[in-house]
C-alpha cells in the first residue's frame, strides 16, 4: 500500500494548520454518510474499510512531503514540525464491510484531534465512495443474475489501475464470483477465471485448429469462444467436435462463450446443439456490455445462460458513476464537554444529524427480519422492551412521528481495530449476503424498491430541531 497521506484537497491542510493553532486541544467527530442511492436503489453496500484502515495506519509525512510543503510556502514552521512528527490519534467506528446501509446513517465515524480528523476527509471519501459504489452495482447485477455466477471482466475498461484493482475487490464483496484481473485475484485471494479472446481464434488458420490447440493445452479448462465467425454454423459445431475429442481422451469440456449477436436466440440454439451432442453439462457464458437491465431481460426471455461475464458496466458503475458520500462534522469536544454541531445550508436535504451517534438495525422481536434502522445518540439507551417514539430522519419527510414496539436492536457501528488482519473478500461477500437476507425482499428490487425506514430517536430529533433553530437565529 502506498502512503496516501497527500491524497487530499489542499483546503484540508489549510484548515488543519488553522485548527492546530486556533483550536489546539479540540477533538472532533466526523460522520461519513450518503444521501442518495445510485440507480435509485434503496441501499448502498458499504465497502472499502480495509483500505481506509491501511491508509490511516500508514498516515505520515516523509522528507520529500515536507520539502514540498516548504516549497508551497503556505503553512508555518510550527505546523510543518507537527506534520514531520505526525502521529495519528484518531479512533474510528464503522459498519462491517458488506453491510447494506441506508441514506443519512453514518457508516463510519472518525473522532480525534480536529486537525487530524479533518485531514482524513478526502482520502476516506475517495476510498469508501469508490468501493461502495462498485459493490452496490455488483449487488444489483448479482440480484438480476438470480443465482447465476458473475465473472468480473472489467480491467481493460476501468478508469485506471486503482479502479480495476479495488473495483474488483468491491465487485466481489457485492456478489461477483470470480475475476479475470490477475493482480486483484492475487492481492485479494479471489478465484481467477477466464476464457480466450478472438485473437486466439484469428491467429490460427481456421477456428477448428484454434479450438484444438486450446484444448490440447488446457484439456480441463476448455471454455471456447464461439462467435469469431458464425456462432451456429461454425463456432458451436467446431466446439462440439473438440468436446467429443476431449471426452474420448477422458476430459470434461467446460463450455462456450458467446460475445455478440442476439444472445437469447444464439444461447437457445447452442444449448440444443450441445445437448443433442451429449454435452448437457457444458456451460454457456455470455458477455458483451451486459448490465442489470439486459440480464433481467435475457432471463425473462428464457435464455439458457449459466454465467455472465461483465466488464465495463460493472467496473465503472456506468449507469450511475458516482456515489456522493460526505464527511460531516457532528460534534466537537473541549475539556470533556461535547458540543453537537449541525450544518443547515440552503438545501433542506443537506441538513445534517448532529451529535455522536450509533446506528441500530431493528428486527421484529425474536426474528432476523429487519424492518427499520434507528439513529440514536451514542450514549442513550435504546430500550427494546417498551414502546419507543421515533422520528423519520429524512429532512424532506412529511410523516414524521412513529411508535415502535416488540423489536430487537443490533448496533451497526463497531470500533475499528487498526492493526487487525484483513477479512477475506469471500467472507465479506458472505456477510453481505447474510445481512441482505435480513432485509425486506422488496428493498432489493431493481426498479422502484421499497423505501426502508431510517428513524431517529426522540432525543436526537429534539437535538436536531434545537440546533436548527439556534443556527437559524444566529444567522
Ligand atoms: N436477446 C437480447 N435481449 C436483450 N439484449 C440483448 C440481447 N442480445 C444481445 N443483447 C445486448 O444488446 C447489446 C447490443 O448487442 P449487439 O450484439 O448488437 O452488440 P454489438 O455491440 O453490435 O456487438 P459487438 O460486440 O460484436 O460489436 C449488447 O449489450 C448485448 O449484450
Ligand atoms: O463488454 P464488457 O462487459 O466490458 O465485457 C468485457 C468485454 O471485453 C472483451 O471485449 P474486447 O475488448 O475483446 O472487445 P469487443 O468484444 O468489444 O470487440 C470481451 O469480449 C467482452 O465483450
Ligand atoms: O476471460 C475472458 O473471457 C475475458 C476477460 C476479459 C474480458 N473479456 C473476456
Amino acid at each position: 500500500m502506498r502512503n496516501l497521506s497527500l491524497l487530499t484537497d489542499l483546503y484540508e491542510f489549510s484548515m488543519a494548520n488553522g485548527f492546530h493553532h486556533d483550536l489546539p486541544t479540540t477533538n472532533a467527530t466526523f460522520d461519513v454518510f450518503y444521501r442518495r442511492v445510485p440507480d435509485a436503489g434503496s441501499f448502498v453496500i458499504a465497502a472499502g474499510l480495509q483500505q481506509v484502515i491501511e491508509t490511516v495506519r500508514d498516515f505520515h509525512f516523509d522528507d520529500s512531503d515536507l520539502a514540498y510543503f516548504r516549497q508551497l510556502g503556505l503553512w508555518d514552521a510550527d505546523f510543518l514540525d507537527y506534520l514531520a512528527n505526525f502521529k495519528l490519534d484518531c479512533t474510528l467506528q464503522a459498519v462491517a464491510e458488506g453491510t447494506p446501509v441506508f441514506p443519512r446513517e453514518p457508516l463510519l465515524t472518525v473522532t480525534g484531534p480536529i486537525e487530524q480528523a479533518q485531514l482524513l476527509e478526502t482520502v476516506i471519501l475517495n476510498i469508501l465512495n469508490h468501493q461502495s459504489l462498485i459493490a452496490t452495482k455488483s449487488r444489483r447485477l448479482t440480484f438480476a443474475a438470480a443465482g447465476r455466477p458473475i465473472m468480473e471482466f472489467g480491467a481493460r475498461r476501468a478508469q485506471g489501475p486503482d479502479s480495476a484493482i479495488y473495483g474488483t475487490r468491491a465487485a466481489v464483496i457485492g456478489g461477483a464470483k470470480s475475476t479475470s484481473n490477475v493482480l486483484a485475484a492475487k492481492l485479494f485471494d479471489i478465484p481467477a477465471a477466464g476464457t480466450m479472446a478472438h485473437s486466439w481464434i484469428e491467429a490460427f488458420p481456421d477456428e477448428l485448429t484454434a479450438f484444438r490447440q486450446w484444448a490440447a493445452r488446457y484439456p480441463d479448462n476448455s471454455a471456447l469462444l464461439v462467435d469469431t465467425y458464425d456462432v451456429l454454423n461454425s463456432g458451436v459445431p467446431n466446439a462440439i467436435t473438440v468436446f467429443k475429442e476431449l471426452k474420448r481422451a477422458g476430459h470434461q469440456p467446460v463450455g462456450i462463450r458467446i460475445d455478440s449477436g442476439d444472445v437469447t436466440i444464439l444461447a437457445q440454439q447452442a444449448r440444443k446443439m450441445l445437448n443433442n451432442a451429449g454435452f448437457p453439462e457444458a456451460k454457456i457464458t455470455i458477455s458483451n456490455a451486459l448490465d442489470e437491465t439486459i440480464i433481467t431481460s435475457l432471463i425473462q426471455q428464457g435464455a439458457p445462460i449459466d454465467n455472465f461475464g461483465i466488464g465495463e458496466k460493472l467496473i465503472t458503475s456506468a449507469s450511475t458513476p458516482v456515489l456522493s458520500g460526505v464527511y460531516k462534522l457532528a460534534a466537537t469536544e473541549l475539556n470533556g464537554h461535547v458540543e453537537p454541531k449541525i450544518k443547515v445550508s440552503a438545501s433542506r436535504e443537506k441538513l445534517t444529524i448532529p451529535g455522536r451517534k450509533q446506528v441500530y438495525r431493528l428486527y421484529r422481536k425474536g426474528t432476523k427480519t429487519a424492518f427499520a434502522d434507528l439513529i440514536a445518540l451514542e450514549d442513550e439507551p435504546v430500550t427494546t422492551t417498551d414502546t419507543l417514539a421515533v422520528f423519520n430522519s429524512d429532512p424532506l419527510s412529511v410523516d414524521h412521528a412513529h411508535t415502535l414496539s416488540d423489536f430487537d436492536a443490533r448496533a451497526l457501528l463497531e470500533p475499528v481495530t487498526i492493526d487487525t488482519t484483513a477479512i477475506s473478500v469471500k467472507t465479506l461477500r458472505a456477510t453481505s449476503q447474510r445481512q441482505l437476507s435480513e432485509l425486506p425482499r422488496a428493498t432489493q428490487r431493481l426498479v422502484n424498491p421499497d423505501i426502508y425506514p431510517v428513524y431517529m430517536t426522540a432525543a436526537l430529533s429534539r437535538l436536531q430541531a434545537e440546533l436548527l433553530q439556534r443556527a437559524t437565529v444566529k444567522a
